[in-house]
């Protein structure tokens, strides 16, 4: 009986799936645009328990037609632009049954879907695929039309203004990492090394916290001694990430898997941090709304939030724009993608630095001909930051980001209505039917060979693959960075929906880029002598082809280990 059930069942399902793709294709065939059938769509359970198998069997098997790796989720940072040379095409679908995926390298196109409007005037929603992000609480990355408006608005101003404390708290962080590094033989903890950096940046800059950095040895032995540690949960939270996708906490804490558990308790304690944070703020605001006087500090991230909730006693506002969840879900939003991000850009940049080493010496020229005499620790975000943004910093900060950016893709949806889109290079437009799913590709549009040839050479000669920040320095004479064909650079996405910490993030890097290598140089190391640099870079350049999603695209192994040595300032004349 039971049996019999479950057969009527699967043929029931197996019917409904051919019928689906079945509809699907009648719609996506004939608007001529590439497109292949896939036979489940990556939602979070099916990268959870599928994608892991796809990948094993691909491996074990050496399997190399696209079929089997457009299953897997990112395929993107392995295939980057080989996949649209081989198809002719700047776009193709992938059909799954359940849903129709339009992979975008064309520029016009990602303009459109990113920064263009949908019928009703407003952005193209993100896909329901990110909704996994409102772990804590709706959040600006997960709210869409006049609700994410509120939330960009109450976020963004307070942002925007904290750009000195980035710089002052990105050479404090820089600072203790010297010194420990000064005296520190090989190392590869950098990605962690960054990310306690910028913990503390984010920390700091908009929750007014002091999070002070330490080394990777020091902090775990203060974990384990420390009964709360903000740093230990977050870490473990980010660790264990995929299980808080599947169930809430309270399910995964009575889980029989060790990793579950962990998570459920990252998750729990998390969530008391952050109202922690708020009721302190609360009540430093209420203490301000009694004495009637100016705000007694900085207004940060926190404070703005809770101001904007009409939470706190004696708020005289009409229309709260986040409840307590969104300032919890935002809290938790900005903690992740305001130190993930550019911990890992500032990794990738070392690591092609460490490859590069001539671009080390031109960026600590620049850092010792604008700074001069000057110790590091005198400059300032409004006297320094601007003669930085045109120079070897910041061309190194776009190059990795053109190579790896941090996220491998971007996602929309189109909406209810059938729209048109333009695409590049005087091709027609298309209209798309309704229910398709737009996949935009920072990696595949920086290395469209189309738009990133540079004039008067070969594609070849461009060397679109490899890392030759010098392309987006201004040509002599001027003083404007290189300017790529709009859409074909964006590792931050566009329009109003872009990155609302781009700046932040830049700010960040060029201070810690500025502290380290006034200082210092880094280097592969030998491991006493018996690898060479040769060995070591392609060892570098082989990790960085396995490159994979977590949060961030990172190693998904071990980078080879780098030494911080101390090094002599150019004297300038
Ligand atoms: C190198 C560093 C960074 C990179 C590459 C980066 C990249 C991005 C990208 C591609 C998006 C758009 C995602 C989408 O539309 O689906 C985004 C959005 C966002 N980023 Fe960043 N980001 C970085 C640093 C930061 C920092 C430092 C912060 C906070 C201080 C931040 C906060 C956010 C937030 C809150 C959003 C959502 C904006 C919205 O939907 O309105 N990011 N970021």
């Amino acid at each position: 009986m039971l049996a019999l059930l479950f057969l009527t069942s699967a043929l029931l399902f197996m019917g409904y799936t051919c019928y689906s793709l079945h509809t699907l294709l009648s719609k996506i065939r004939p608007l001529g645009i590439p497109y292949f059938i896939v036979p489940f769509y990556p939602s979070l359970l099916s990268r959870v328990f599928l994608l892991p198998f796809v990948r094993f069997l691909i491996k074990a098997f050496g399997l190399t037609h696209h079929w089997f790796f457009l299953m897997t989720f990112d395929w993107q940072v392995r295939q980057r632009y080989e996949i649209y040379r081989l198809i002719g095409s700047d776009i193709f679908f992938t059909v799954t049954p359940w849903k129709a995926i339009l992979h975008v390298a064309d520029p016009d196109m990602a303009v459109e879907v990113l920064a263009g409007k949908g019928k009703d005037g407003e952005l193209y929603p993100k896909s329901k695929i990110i909704s996994s992000i409102a772990l804590f609480g709706e959040n600006l990355v997960t709210v869409e039309g006049a609700v994410w408006r509120g939330h960009r608005k109450v976020t963004g101003p307070v942002i925007g203004k904290s750009l000195s404390v980035v710089w002052e708290e990105s050479l404090a962080q820089t600072e203790k990492m010297i010194q420990y590094y000064d005296k520190s033989e090989a190392i590869n903890t950098s990605y962690r090394d960054f990310r306690r950096a910028t913990l503390g940046v984010i920390a700091h800059a908009g929750f007014s916290k002091v999070m002070e950095w330490v080394p990777l040895t020091t902090a775990i032995a203060n974990e384990e001694t420390g009964e709360r540690s903000y740093q230990k949960y977050l870490n473990i939270l980010f660790e264990n990430y995929k299980w808080t996708l599947i169930a809430p906490s309270w399910l995964l804490e009575m889980l029989p898997f060790k990793a579950a558990q962990d998570a459920g308790r990252a998750v729990n304690h998390f969530r008391s941090f952050t109202n922690e944070w708020f009721e302190e703020k609360k009540a430093k605001i209420e203490l301000d709304n009694k004495t009637a006087l100016k705000p007694s500090s900085r207004e940060d991230l926190m404070e703005s939030m809770v101001r904007s909730s009409g939470l706190d006693k004696g708020s005289t506002l009409e229309t709260p724009l986040l409840s307590k969840s969104e300032i919890i879900g935002n809290s938790y939003i900005f903690v992740l993608a305001g130190h993930e991000s550019t911990a890992h850009t500032i990794a990738h940049a070392i690591y092609f630095l460490a490859m590069y080493p001539e671009y080390q010496v031109k960026l600590q020229n620049e850092i010792d001909s604008i700074l001069g005499d000057r110790e590091h620790n005198q400059t300032s975000y409004d006297t320094h930051y601007d003669a930085f943004s045109s120079g070897w910093i910041a061309a190194t900060m776009l190059e990795t980001l053109r190579l790896i950016p941090a996220t491998s893709v971007i996602f929309r949806e189109i909406g209810p209505t059938p729209r048109t889109f333009p695409l590049s290079g005087g091709q027609r437009p298309v209209t798309l039917p309704p229910g398709v799913e737009f996949w935009v590709q920072p990696i595949g549009l920086a290395r469209n060979p189309k738009y990133w040839t540079q004039p008067g050479k070969t594609e070849a000669e461009s060397a679109i693959s490899e890392f030759r920040p010098e392309r987006w320095l201004p040509k002599p004479g001027g003083n404007t960075m290189f300017k790529p064909y709009n859409g074909s650079y964006i590792p931050f996405s566009i329009g109003a929906r872009g990155c609302i910490g781009k700046k932040f993030a830049q700010v960040e890097f060029t201070a810690i880029m500025v502290g380290l290598f006034r200082e210092m140089s880094v280097e592969f190391d030998s491991c006493g002598g018996r690898k060479t640099f040769d060995e070591a870079r392609q060892e570098c350049l082989a990790e960085m082809e396995k490159f994979v999603m977590k949060l961030t695209l990172r190693s998904s192994g071990e980078m080879p280990g780098i030494k911080w040595v101390k090094r002599k300032r150019q004297v300038v004349t």
